[in-house]
């Protein structure tokens, strides 16, 4: 090996949660990159190098919402993203706290019918089918 660049093989996984409480999964809206921003998403983000996913996503929820977390089950399929990254989504129950946006223009609760017709993120259409499933089930 050359240089002081130590090369892994890991994916860097962004992780978001889908929090649903009361038959209602949580949204929220991104302010930024300008093609995203306005479009809502699955809270979360990227996980750091040493960092479990589970451990990332508490961290990211705890930062972007203030609230405590336990992060349980992936749902719906890997999506890739640019770089390398895949982005997974991950059942997210709520231990304390109130979702607050302290990162995001605004959050909210949507039923079924509303997350179908919700302005997603594209790449989050890919766990529709999933996440009312469980919201119907709730
Ligand atoms: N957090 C999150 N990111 C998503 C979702 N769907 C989706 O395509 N992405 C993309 C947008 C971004 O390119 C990337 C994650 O970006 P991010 O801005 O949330 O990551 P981060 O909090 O770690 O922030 P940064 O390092 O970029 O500052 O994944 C989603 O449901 N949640």
């Amino acid at each position: 090996m050359h240089g002081a660049r130590v090369e892994t093989n890991a994916v860097r996984e962004v992780a978001a949660a889908a929090i649903i409480v009361g038959g209602r999964l949580l949204l929220a809206q991104r302010v930024a990159p300008p093609e995203l921003a306005g479009m809502w998403e699955l809270p979360g983000g990227k996980i750091e190098p040493g960092e479990s996913p589970a451990q990332g996503l508490r961290r990211e929820l705890r930062e972007e919402l203030g609230v405590d977390t336990v992060v349980g089950d992936r749902i719906g399929v890997d999506v890739p993203l640019p770089k390398g990254m895949v982005l997974r989504a991950y059942l997210v129950s709520l231990c304390d706290g109130t979702p607050t946006a302290l990162e995001h223009s605004a959050v909210r609760w949507v039923t079924g019918p509303e997350l179908a017709a919700a302005d997603l993120v594209p790449n989050d259409r890919a766990w529709l089918a999933e996440l009312m499933a469980v919201l119907r089930a709730e």
